[in-house]
């Protein structure tokens, strides 16, 4: 299980912060997929890089925890906390970042990356055996074992993607994050990297975190998800009442303007920007935006409410 305590980070900026990640409070359960969801720089990447512990300047953790409860070699429970996650990265959480060029080593054949990655945090004796291992797992994933001998830039975009989520998950980690893994693929390719990501997760039992800003990706494969707006998570439900039941008017909005069928009228999008994430408003941060929005939304930020069975929103028109 990965917790999330109120975490708020930001980037250290020399003309001031962004914050990017605001009180963030939520957790991931065993055998489940969590969807993260937002428009274009709510935060959601920041978010799992701070989940991963993934911490390097100009990004910091200005307060809160992140604890990932696992079990020991022995079998007896272990908690890791942000600034030691890193010590159980590919074992106990791993993580498939944006765009899965850029994350290739681009002169390295696949066999390689493979090797190198897991020799670095896995104690590897037979070298041969590993290979066979690697090979047996490709193929439960139906990837064909030639990957191993190409270069990244001789694979399609969603044969990478594939091979980097092979990687993600050989360790057979309890925790794996995705970010963005169908942004620039076709809907035919998209469509089989999600059966791929949720038949992994079928067979590890394991968590998955999918960030997309896809509302359709968590639609059809995520179990609960958490909606983000500037920053912050303003609604955490099962997908089922976040698409059937949305509270917070940023969700309903959302889901409002998702096409349906049978259903021919105009859908538009949601009027006005978001705040800027250096400076943001001291009351609800959607209130600019908010058709309801009353004096109260302007200068105190809503606390967050149960709206349902496993189902909270923060507004404060649900108080
Ligand atoms: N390295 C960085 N330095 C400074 N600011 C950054 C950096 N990376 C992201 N930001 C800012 O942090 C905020 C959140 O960005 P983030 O990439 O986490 O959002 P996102 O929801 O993942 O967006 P997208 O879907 O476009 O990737 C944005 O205001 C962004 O401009």
């Amino acid at each position: 299980m990965l917790k999330l305590n109120q975490v708020s980070a930001r980037y250290n900026m020399l003309t001031g912060y962004v914050k990017a990640v605001d009180g963030v409070d939520f957790e991931v359960r065993r055998n489940e997929i969590f969807g993260i969801a937002g428009e274009s720089g709510c935060g959601k990447s920041t978010l799992l890089k701070v989940m991963y512990d993934l911490i390097s300047y100009p990004l910091e953790i200005s307060s809160g925890s992140v604890e990932l409860h696992s079990l020991d070699k022995k079998g007896e429970p272990v908690v890791y906390r942000n600034g030691g996650i890193h010590k159980s990265w590919w074992k106990d959480i791993s993580y498939v970042p944006q765009g899965a060029m850029h994350v290739m080593n681009p002169v390295a054949k696949v066999r390689s990356q493979f090797f190198d990655t897991i020799s670095k945090y896995h104690a590897v004796k037979d070298k041969k055996r590993l290979e066979q291992e690697i090979e047996a797992y490709l193929k439960e994933l139906e990837l064909p074992p030639e990957v191993l001998k190409a270069y990244p830039h001789q694979l399609s975009g969603g044969m990478r993607q594939r091979v980097l989520i092979a990687l993600a998950t050989f360790l057979h980690p309890g925790i794996v994050l995705a970010d963005e893994p169908t942004t620039a693929l076709d809907v035919v390719v998209q469509r089989g990297i999600l059966t791929m990501l949720s038949q992994v997760q079928k067979k590890l039992k394991n968590a998955m975190v999918i960030v997309s800003h896809d509302m359709g990706v968590h639609y059809q494969i995520t179990n609960r998800m958490g909606i983000m707006y500037a920053g912050q998570m303003i609604e955490v439900g099962p997908t089922d009442q976040i698409f059937n039941a949305p509270q917070h008017p940023y969700t309903k909005m959302l889901i409002n303007a998702l096409p349906k069928i049978g259903d021919n009228s105009q859908k538009e999008g949601i009027p006005g920007t978001p705040p800027s994430l250096r400076n943001p408003p001291a009351g609800c941060r959607f209130a600019a935006r908010c058709p309801h929005a009353a004096e109260l939304c302007r200068l105190v930020a809503p606390e967050r409410v149960g709206v349902g069975d496993d189902h909270y929103a923060s507004c404060h028109l649900l108080h």
